[in-house]
């Protein structure tokens, strides 16, 4: 787990300031008629400034200027904590942009030409294509995919953790990233996009940006506070003939209170904060998203897909034994397996050369560098391991040898008319009944024998699963390993479904078929062969160090290389949805003690029969009309650290969370009102 700036106070000193300056810029109406019910609360502001202005001039019919200009102010504060609020989220969130953006200054690049003539170059004068070399104590110049060579890398400048990393060519862990440094050894970089315009940059400059996209949930929810504000101002006008008969004329300043009072100006002010402050808690989980509405759909998921190797496991899977077959010596199947391994740069053939060598065996081919690994097999064919075909191995001149999962090589061995053998079948059995990975190797189409692989589930994932079991979120382990493999790694991990000899494309159909029944689906990827699937999911998770085509694809890219980072991110979504609803519920249920307080001022005096909805037994109409939008107004600033920081959130089930939050905020919203406008107009009367 990741520990950027994790525990910065709400309000710093320098975000303060910021967030001020903003809250008075915020004021030009072309910013503020976003938001339609602060909006309104502004040209409200405004009619005031007249009034006072008009009662300056002589009038006497709408009270003293002290007291209307005391309501103006009031109704500008209103305006400027609602504007304040949104402005400390995204200063917030620019924060923590900016300390990311640092990591990708300018740095030197020694840029290696086709001649491997290498000239150093400001990182910023790179382009995408260009191959760089980067050794020792050398910070990586821009974001790139290792082409050659293995290195330990620290990614601590964006990822705040300081355990090195190995990145290395081939397979889907060859991504470096601008701004980290290389601890041992020496790589070759390919450029994969103009520094600056990188995928992470577009992220980092999204998060910064303030003209942030509305979320279609955000836009509907804006929507409806639209319709309340609506119905108000025709509430508040229908007033106007009804006073005229009961011969009380309504002040200004009353009809435009007893407006700002009804309309929701709680949830309005805060909304939009609410919405940055969930990308921003993203972002502190260093998860970089590009859009507000992925963060809200991850809140939603039904499902989630999750693969099996290196997520669920550990993921260094290890050849640990050789199996010869029946007839065949362990010294020629070790042979079959290092020929067919040369040239295979995932962990799994990297990992068979190196017990192949435990056991003493080195093939002279492998005496030469890595550039030249086949040069003692002349007229080879490398056949490089894809998901796909879900085999890896080479063809020589006389020989045609594979390895691969059991049932893509027994399907090669009975095309040939060749019989799968007994003893390998029940080789292969064994290994995955126990969790393991069998490799069956092949020589001309007949078995030469088995490898065994060993992975390890990782350590605490089964808690993580029951957690999101709790949240209402079904797991489902994709793998492209046998049925018998993945269902002892999908007991042991306790996930709730399981998916064994997927392809890539499996992926997307599970994906396509969730969500043909409605549900949200989301999958975390890395590879190049998960970036369709990435793009179908609701919400797709890249690794940082996974593939560009990954990082695209998906809708969030995780700094952490975590794949269980897809966890925090549910409950990330499901805070932001949880705070708005009981924001909203307390701000409705608030606008109803108003009304109280309100109505019964504006009346009193002429219909004595109101005094039964004077519960409040408030001082005087004046005080009323005045406690009340003072309560109105300082409500929002009391509530942006809710706002900011998310309602807490359990994991109780849906329906019981709900009824907790209808007692607690709605009841509550009614109730705090009461109290506070009481409290503000004891203070008022007092103090006049
Ligand atoms: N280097 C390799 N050469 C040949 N066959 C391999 C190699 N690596 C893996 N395999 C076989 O291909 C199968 C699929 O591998 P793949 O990497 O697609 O899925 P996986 O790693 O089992 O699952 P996951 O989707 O979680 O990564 C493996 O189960 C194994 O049988
Ligand atoms: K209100
Ligand atoms: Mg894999």
């Amino acid at each position: 787990m990741s520990t950027r700036e994790r525990k910065t106070p709400l309000f710093q000193r320098a975000l303060v300031n910021e967030a001020l300056r903003q809250s008075i810029i915020k004021l030009n109406p072309r910013i503020l008629v976003k938001n339609p019910v602060m909006f309104t609360v502004e040209i409200g502001t405004a009619v005031m400034l007249v009034v006072c202005i008009w009662v300056l001039a002589g009038e006497n019919s709408q009270g003293s200027f002290a007291y209307n200009f005391a309501i103006f102010l009031i109704l500008l504060l209103t305006v400027l904590f609602a504007n304040f609020a949104e402005a400390i989220a995204e200063a917030r969130g620019k924060a923590q942009a900016d300390s990311l953006r640092k990591t990708r200054e300018e740095t030197p690049a020694k840029v290696i030409d086709d001649n491997g003539i290498i000239t150093t170059r400001s990182s910023s004068q790179l382009k995408k294509g260009d191959v760089f070399i980067c050794e020792v104590g050398d910070t990586i110049p821009a974001d790139g995919e290792i082409i050659e060579g293995i290195a330990t890398i620290d990614e601590s400048a964006i990822t705040g953790e300081s355990a090195p990393v190995i990145r290395e060519s081939g397979g889907d862990k060859s991504s470096v990233t601008g701004g980290t440094k290389v601890l041992s050894d020496r790589i070759k970089v390919i450029v994969t996009s103009k520094p600056g315009e990188s995928f992470l940059d577009k992220m980092i400059s999204l998060v910064e940006n303030a003209s942030r996209q509305k979320t279609p949930n955000e836009t509907a929810l804006t929507i409806l506070l639209a319709g309340f504000t609506l119905i108000f101002i025709i509430v508040c006008v229908t007033l106007q003939p009804f006073s005229l008969y009961a011969n009380t004329p309504i002040t200004i300043a009353a009809f435009i209170s007893l407006f700002v009072c009804l309309i929701p100006t709680t949830i309005g002010g805060l909304l939009s904060a609410i919405g940055i402050a969930g990308m921003d808690r993203a972002l502190r989980a260093n998860v970089i998203t590009k859009s507000g509405k992925a963060v809200e759909t991850a809140g939603d998921l039904d499902t989630i897909l999750l693969d099996k190797t290196g997520t669920i496991t550990i993921g260094n899977r290890k050849a640990t034994n050789f199996y010869p077959a029946e007839g065949i010596s362990e010294d020629d199947l070790i042979e079959c397996a290092t020929i067919a391994s040369l040239s295979d740069e995932t962990p799994e053939g990297k990992s068979i050369i190196e017990l192949a060598a435990i056991k003493g065996f080195r093939h002279p081919a492998m005496l030469g560098s890595t550039a030249d690994l086949t040069l003692g097999l002349p007229q080879s064919r490398i056949i490089k391991f894809s998901a796909e075909t879900r085999t890896s191995g080479i063809d020589l001149e006389d020989r045609s040898i594979r390895k691969g999962a059991y049932d893509a090589i027994k399907k090669l061995v009975e095309i040939a008319n060749n019989t799968f053998p007994a003893d390998i079948k029940n080789i292969v059995e064994k290994i995955s009944s126990n969790g393991g990975t069998p490799l069956v190797v092949s020589q001309n189409n007949s078995v030469a024998g088995a490898i065994e692989l060993q992975d390890i589930v990782k350590p605490g994932i089964r808690e993580r699963f029951e957690r999101l079991r709790k949240m209402g979120v079904k797991t489902v382990m994709v793998t492209g390993d046998n049925p018998l493999t993945a269902k002892y790694i999908a007991e042991k991990a306790g996930v709730d479904d399981f998916i064994a000899e997927a392809k890539p494309e499996d992926k997307m159909e599970y994906i396509k078929k969730e969500q043909a029944s409605g549900k949200l689906v989301a999958m975390m990827g890395d590879g190049t062969n998960d970036a369709p699937a990435l793009a179908q999911a609701d919400v797709g998770v890249a690794m940082n160090s996974g593939t560009a085509a990954a990082k695209e694809a998906g809708n969030m890219v995780d700094l952490d290389n975590d794949p269980t980072k897809l966890i925090e991110v549910v409950e990330i979504g499901k805070q932001l949805l949880m705070t708005r609803g009981t924001l909203t519920t307390f701000s409705i249920a608030n606008d109803v003690a108003k009304y109280f307080a309100i109505v019964p001022a504006l009346f009193i005096t002429s219909i004595p029969a109101l005094q039964s909805m004077n519960i409040m037994q408030l001082n005087s109409p004046q005080s009323a009309i005045l406690s009340a939008i003072i309560f109105n107004a300082i409500i929002i600033p009391l509530l942006i650290p809710l706002a900011l920081r998310g309602v807490s959130y359990k994991p109780i089930g849906a329906a019981a969370l709900l009824r907790r939050n209808l007692l607690i905020y709605g009841l509550g919203g009614i109730i705090v009102p009461f109290l506070g406008i009481k409290l503000i107009d004891v203070l008022i009367s007092t103090i006049l």
